[in-house]
């Protein structure tokens, strides 16, 4: 997969030259590139904003800049033609949410182009521009919170995204059981050794090596939790998978 960022700070995105996804570049599972929209500004004090249209605080970002950005990085407009696989994503506010299976459709993806908003917003012109002209367009929102630019949620999505390419974690089955993962519910809690620390004890059912009984608990224990603490998640539960044990929980 490639992935091309572009963003007025890219010292925020070298976050990703590290640990999993660093070795996913290093090992090319991920093709990731980071650019400086500053590049495609033409005058001299490199612009990328403009006052608002109709007034207001703040200022907004142009059109024409992030429209040179994007059509360079997602190979439109060159000899090549358009990259039909590049799906154009806006981290914003006001967008769709993320979610795990949001992660789980772009992970599908050839090529992703992250564009990181600041100041106001991106004109909206240029998600109406991409969306007119073929290319898949995402307004994506990592939370109910305003950040001072797209450049974290672009870490979080990218994260969230590259860790699902074959190859990135060590152990894909780790991918099933995680909270958000394949069985819709939240992850069972973890122990390690040692086997009591500061008068806590480890659940006996864990040291008791049989498999099955293990098995039963830990999924008694991700219900219990994912009723407890996302009741809206349990409505979206195939409750024809559970079992009459699984509701006495
Ligand atoms: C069309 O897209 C845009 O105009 C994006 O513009 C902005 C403006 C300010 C801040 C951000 C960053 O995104 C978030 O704050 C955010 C994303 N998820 N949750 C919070 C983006």
């Amino acid at each position: 997969m490639r992935i091309d960022v572009v963003t007025i700070f890219p010292d925020y995105l070298s976050a990703l030259d590290l640990s999993l996804v660093g070795k996913a570049r290093a090992s090319g599972i991920l093709d990731l590139r980071v650019h400086d929209l500053r590049d495609w500004t033409t005058d001299r004090h490199r612009t990328v904003d403009d006052t608002p249209f109709g007034g207001g605080a703040g200022m907004v970002m142009r059109p024409d800049v992030w429209g040179r950005a994007i059509d360079d990085v997602s190979g439109r407009g060159s000899e090549r033609g358009a990259d039909q696989g590049a799906h154009l994503l806006l981290p914003t506010p006001s967008g769709d949410t993320f979610t795990q299976r949001t992660a789980e459709r772009l992970a599908e993806a050839d090529h992703l182009v992250v564009a990181c908003g600041r100041y106001e917003g991106i004109d909206a012109r240029v998600a109406e521009h991409y969306r007119a002209t073929g290319t898949t367009v995402s307004e994506l929102s990592i939370g109910d919170y305003v950040l001072n630019g797209g450049e974290v949620a672009a870490l979080v999505m990218i994260e969230a995204v590259a860790r699902l390419l074959p190859g990135v974690v060590g152990n894909p089955h780790s991918l099933v059981e995680e909270s958000h993962g394949a069985a819709g519910l939240l992850e069972y809690p973890v122990y390690t050794k040692p086997p009591t620390w500061a008068e806590h004890d480890v659940p006996d059912v864990l040291l008791s090596g049989h498999h099955a009984r293990i098995e039963r608990w830990r999924r008694d224990e991700a219900l219990r939790r994912t009723v407890v603490r996302r009741p809206d998640m349990v409505e979206a539960l195939d409750v024809a998978g559970l079992d009459a044990h699984d509701l006495q929980v």
